[in-house]
């Protein structure tokens, strides 16, 4: 069996970015975790004061953390990689750390977007802009709500990748008392999981901003999924990933919290402000915003119709306002629950 790494760099340290390597930190505490961050003043109070209150308030991070806004040193002797930046920066950034990537590291996306003007999932464009084989490649998604596992409340996940033992060897490296990761080898339907329940989070929070209850959320996170899972499919994933904890166990969570920056930000829309407004109010990415156009397309190009998503993308577009949604869901021709 490999033995666990003893060197682990954390690309991007936001509130994901941070809260996993505290995740890796408590799993080992002999390993080095060194995070990636983009401001100069960040990295230093992570390494000397051990917080990282832009995103994180005054949590205390394990000692075995430290970060510097140097690339090369973070990436230097890593040979586990986990990627955390915002998804449609991920094809520069990657541009730019490349050569300093250790041959033969693994690399783990933690992000949920697709990118846009191409509709690769992020695994495709780390394999595009690295020389990686797929077996270092995996992906880390679930109910993972960044704040809740930061005070270390209970969770399952999924790493998901082709190379068994690369999943399997991710997954031992991040056990710590409240983090419980399951393996499995569809790498497409996790991708697509966590990419697609951004879009359908934001669906729900416009219905929440529109004052509507529960039996439309209901609806559309049960719908969404339906969507979901047409596309995972169509892409060749597999409908029971869709059941599991990156599916449903996603949306569900996603859908239901107020710490959900994607449902928060269709909440603010439903309230009638404008997406600038929006831009304003929020410091931190909602991935479904800027997904939600690619997912159509990647829809479009596989013959998948998913009609939440498009509701979402025509309202971002400003193609339709928030109170024309429910009509263009509900004027639909009636169909069968059975047919997918
Ligand atoms: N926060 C959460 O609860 C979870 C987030 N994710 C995913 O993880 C990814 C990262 O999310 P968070 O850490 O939450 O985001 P965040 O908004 O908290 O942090 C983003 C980080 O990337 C940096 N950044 C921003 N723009 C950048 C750019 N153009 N180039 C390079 N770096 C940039 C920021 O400085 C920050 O360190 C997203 O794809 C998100 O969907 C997945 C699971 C849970
Ligand atoms: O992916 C997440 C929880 O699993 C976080 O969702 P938000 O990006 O909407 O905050």
């Amino acid at each position: 069996m490999k033995a666990s790494p003893q060197r682990i760099a954390v690309m991007g340290s936001g509130s994901w970015g941070t809260t996993f390597a505290k995740v890796l930190a408590d799993s080992d505490p002999t390993a080095d975790v060194v995070l990636w961050a983009r401001r100069a003043e960040v990295a230093t109070e992570i390494s000397e004061l051990h917080t990282n209150s832009t995103y994180l308030g005054d949590l205390p991070l394990p000692a075995n953390i430290t970060a510097s806004t140097d690339p090369a040193a973070v990436l230097a002797g890593a040979e586990l990689v986990i990627l955390a930046v915002p998804a449609q920066s991920l094809r520069q950034q990657l541009t730019e750390w490349g050569k300093a990537v250790e041959p033969g590291a693994v690399l783990v996306s933690l992000m949920k977007g697709l990118e846009r003007g191409t509709d690769l999932r992020m695994t495709e464009v780390i394999a595009q802009v690295l020389p990686v084989d797929q077996s270092q490649l995996a992906v880390v998604s679930g109910p993972n709500l960044a704040k809740e596992i930061a005070r270390g409340e209970p969770t399952g996940s999924v790493v998901a990748g082709s190379d068994r033992d690369t999943v399997e060897w991710i997954a031992r490296a991040c056990t710590p008392s409240y983090f419980r990761p399951y393996t499995n080898s569809d790498i497409v339907g996790v991708e697509i999981g966590g990419i697609v329940k951004n879009v359908i989070a934001l669906a729900v929070g416009i219905c929440d901003g529109m004052g509507m209850g529960d039996n439309t959320k209901a609806t559309i996170i049960t719908r969404g999924l339906a969507e979901t899972t047409r596309l995972a499919t169509a892409l060749g994933g597999s409908a029971e990933t869709m059941a599991g904890l990156a599916g449903l166990g996603d949306l569900v969570a996603t859908c239901s919290s107020p710490l959900s920056r994607n449902r928060t930000a269709g909440r603010l829309i439903g309230e009638g402000k404008t997406l600038e407004q929006v831009a304003q109010e929020m410091t931190q990415v909602a991935e479904g915003i800027k997904s939600g156009a690619a997912v159509l397309d990647l829809a479009a190009n596989h013959g998948v119709e998913m009609p939440i998503t498009q509701a979402v993308v025509a309202v971002i577009e400003g193609k339709v306002g928030v109170s024309s949604m429910a009509r263009m869901l509900l004027e639909r021709d009636l169909k069968s629950e059975e047919i997918h």
